[in-house]
């Protein structure tokens, strides 16, 4: 279904309700520069490190495009677990999953709240975004010890610029973008609102920081467009 949510007045913050649930796919195609190819580059990553019947976490799964997507790419079998605390998505999700015969299990919790099994691979994109800044270090710290060793987390986030100037012209590029994917002028400054104090980007500077500070030995933006980044750490 075609994202409109945004096309009438909105005095609520922005919510992964029924609604936005319905119409989340065209939502994130439209609204995120590059989805697909940002898929594509993290699953061809996460691909070269998996082995058979290793276990991969999404955290903040959606609609579970991004572990359909790993199942039909990976030539190994995979232990498949999606974790959203929207069950609006998580239903969506499981109908898509057993469309596609996938075996995905889904957990409907908060991501602070779910204990973790050690894992490979540990995906989320464009979730940490919405984890408030103290609760976010914590859940990374949860992620980078609930990862075996030379395991994996691949990441995507919306960033912003620590330069005031081109930090502007970076989100007028990106409202550019979402002019060119049929979004008005009016549904682009009702998102930006209903997002206000719910999507707080960090500078990629301060991801890596993040990342770090938890352990990880590395970290590599393996994609980046305008202010849209996606990361690759490993764990020693
Ligand atoms: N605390 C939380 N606990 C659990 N889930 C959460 C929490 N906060 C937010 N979510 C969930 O994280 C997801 C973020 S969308 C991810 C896209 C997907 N990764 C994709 O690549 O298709 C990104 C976006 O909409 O910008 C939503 O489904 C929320 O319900
Ligand atoms: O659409 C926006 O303005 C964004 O910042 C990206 C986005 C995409 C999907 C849900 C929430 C935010």
């Amino acid at each position: 279904m075609i994202d409109k949510v945004f096309n009438k007045s909105i005095t609520k913050q922005f919510e992964f309700d029924e609604e936005v649930a319905s119409v989340f796919d065209d939502m994130l195609n439209r609204s995120v520069p590059f989805y697909k190819e940002m898929q594509r580059l993290s699953i061809n990553f996460a691909c070269n490190f998996l082995n058979e019947n290793d276990k991969v976490y999404d955290l903040g799964c959606s609609t579970a495009s991004m572990l359909i997507e790993l199942s039909h790419h990976c030539k190994n079998n995979l232990k498949l677990i999606g974790i959203d605390n929207s069950a609006a998505m998580l239903n969506r999700a499981a109908k898509k999953a057993k469309a596609f015969g996938v075996d995905i299990e889904f957990i409907n919790a908060d991501l602070h709240d779910v204990s973790y099994d050690e894992a490979k691979l540990i995906l989320s994109n464009y979730t940490l975004q919405f984890i408030r800044p103290l609760q976010r270090e914590k859940l990374v710290k949860k992620i980078y010890d609930s990862l075996q060793d030379k395991g994996i987390f691949i990441f995507s986030e919306k960033v912003i610029s620590s330069n005031s100037t081109l930090n502007k012209q970076s989100i007028d590029e990106y409202y550019e973008f979402k002019k060119t994917q049929g979004y008005s002028e009016f549904e682009i400054a009702q998102k930006r609102e209903a997002l206000e104090n719910v999507l707080i980007p960090y500078t990629e500077e301060e991801n890596k920081k993040m990342i770090l500070d938890a352990g990880f030995s590395h970290c590599e933006t393996i994609f980046k467009w305008v202010n849209f980044a996606t990361f690759i750490a490993i764990k020693k």
